[in-house]
């Protein structure tokens, strides 16, 4: 206990104050004179780092742009973390574009959720932080708000997050993006109101095709899918090879076999858009030029039936000694109106210029004539692989009917469908055409029986008539000397085995 006697008085406390404050502000100014600023932060940041409780955790911010492009690492982890969402969480928000599938699920800032990745916690933080209310700087632009994650962990685990989880999300991400977005279609404007020239316009793609609903043969469509999984697994090898990053397919076989149908199997396993380029449409190599350099990545390029789609000039003839003619030569030539479209054009643009100024590009032939093709289409090289869509197989039609009828199974008629199938020409489409009249697999079947004797019937009168040399016109005879091959061909491959029609699959 003080005595009153023992306790400073008020007068000498404040005296003692005062001549502390004094020399406190002496000692400030004279360190603000002697000691330059920067070593001034640099002893007052060593002096905060040791008085500060360490904690053992490391907080990695994310920030949503960096500089003037976004951050990858920024957008990977809003799409991740939609779905990880706990039932702690409070607040979500939600949106959806008329173009868009499903609703966009996004965390609301100040949310947090944990994730555990290979045994380690992993606490996220989505920060908003306001925008500044004055912003004197720049009084036109006021800062908009910043937002950023925080990643927090123990540290022990800092090259796990960076070398394995922050690649995971990235790699994750992506999956979930692709899955969500809606296949674009593009195809022609062809309006000439429009003073711009020719331009892509895009619709949703909603074909329904896939591998699953597809009918090839077995064997052929996983060596389709695996070459398509290869290519776009490919980019460090095309790089290391020096090779564009592109790959072209020939698809080939009568109408009705699903070229069209496999080209939207495709975009849907791939995710890829497709540009429909209808060569028809077309005048000048410079507008071609053009809409393809507008195309963008991970696309599929198609150009259907491409043995009639325009009478293209052929590459320079042999009169011309292997020199390519003049565009005026050219002009004159076909009455000067689609004169300046070459197909040499179009495949040297295509294998040259096109492929290097993008990625991931996929370039789609398709045709009912493969022998009426130019043979500078067909050179090795040009296109990677040739498909060959064939008449409906009863493995084929198996498909069909557990997608068309829901009969997984067998059925009665199955047998006699198959021996059928053996001697008559349908296509898919034929096939499908059939099992759509009914809902009863009964009648949908008969119809189909029915089809397949008709079919028949007209393939073996087909075959008396190239036998006898008086009956049938002479069209019809060559119409049928047509078909003889590919009857023949279809025969053989029916034989083969699945390791066989790889070698009916050229691969350069
Ligand atoms: N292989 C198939 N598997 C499943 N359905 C098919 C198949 N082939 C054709 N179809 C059905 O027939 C319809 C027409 O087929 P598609 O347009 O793909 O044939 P195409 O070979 O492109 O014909 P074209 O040469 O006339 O362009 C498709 O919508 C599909 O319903
Ligand atoms: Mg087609």
């Amino acid at each position: 206990m003080f005595t009153t006697k023992e306790m400073p008085s008020p007068s000498s406390l404040f005296s003692a104050y005062a001549s502390m404050a004094a020399s406190m502000m002496l000692f400030r100014s004279m360190v603000n004179e002697l000691v330059p600023y920067p070593v001034r932060g640099y002893l007052l940041s060593t002096l905060r780092y040791f008085f500060k409780a360490h904690s053992p955790a490391l907080t990695l911010v994310i920030d949503e742009a960096n500089g003037m492009t976004r951050n990858q690492v920024y957008d990977a982890a809003s799409v991740y973390l939609c779905t990880k969402i706990s039932p702690k969480t409070e607040r979500l928000k939600i949106s959806k574009s008329p173009k868009e599938k499903n609703l966009k699920i996004r965390l609301e800032k100040g949310e947090k959720l944990v994730d555990f990745y290979e045994g380690v916690e992993l606490q996220w933080t989505f920060v908003c932080s306001e925008p500044e209310k004055n912003n004197p700087g720049d009084p036109y632009f006021p800062r908009s708000e910043k937002k950023f994650f925080e990643l927090t962990f123990h540290k022990s685990h800092k090259q796990k997050v960076l070398d394995s989880y922050v690649p995971f999300i990235l790699e994750k991400a992506k999956l979930i993006s692709d899955e969500e977005r809606v296949l674009k279609m593009y195809t022609l404007n062809n309006s000439f109101h429009n003073c711009g020239g020719m331009k892509w316009e895009s619709i949703n793609l909603e074909h329904p095709a896939t591998f699953e609903t597809l009918a090839m043969d077995p064997g052929l469509k996983s060596s389709v899918i695996e070459d398509l999984n290869r290519f776009v697994k490919r980019k460090e090898f095309y790089k290391r090879v020096g090779r564009a990053w592109k790959r072209g397919y020939l698809l080939y076989g009568p109408p009705g076999t699903g070229k069209s149908s496999l080209v939207a199997a495709m975009a849907n396993h791939l995710k890829f858009d497709i540009y429909d380029l209808q060569l028809a449409n077309i005048v000048r190599d410079s507008d071609l030029r053009k809409l393809l350099l507008a195309t963008a990545n991970r696309s599929i390029l198609v150009i259907e039936d491409i043995d009639c789609s325009v009478d293209l000039p052929d590459r320079p003839q042999s009169h011309s000694g292997g020199r390519k003619q003049p565009v005026h030569q050219q002009q004159q030539d076909s009455g000067g109106t689609r004169a300046s479209l070459t197909l040499s054009g179009l495949l040297n643009f295509i294998d040259g210029l096109w492929s290097t100024c993008g990625d991931e590009r996929i370039i789609i032939f398709t045709t009912n004539h493969k022998d009426r093709l130019d043979p500078a289409l067909l050179r090795p090289g040009r296109m990677d692989m040739h498909i060959h869509m064939s008449y409906c197989t009863y493995h084929g039609f198996k498909l069909l009917a557990s997608n068309y009828l829901g009969i997984h199974g067998s059925h009665m008629l199955f047998g006699e469908i198959e021996a059928l199938m053996e001697e008559a020409e349908v296509t898919p489409a034929q096939v499908a055409e059939e099992l759509m009249k009914s809902e009863n697999t009964d009648v949908a079947l008969e119809g189909l029986v029915k089809l397949l004797k008709r079919k028949k019937l007209e393939g073996d009168q087909g075959d008396e008539m190239i036998g006898s040399e008086d009956r049938g016109t002479k069209k019809q005879k060559t119409e049928k000397k047509k078909k003889q091959p590919v009857r023949n061909a279809r025969r053989k491959m029916k034989n083969l085995s699945n390791a066989d029609i790889g070698v009916l699959v050229d691969c350069a």
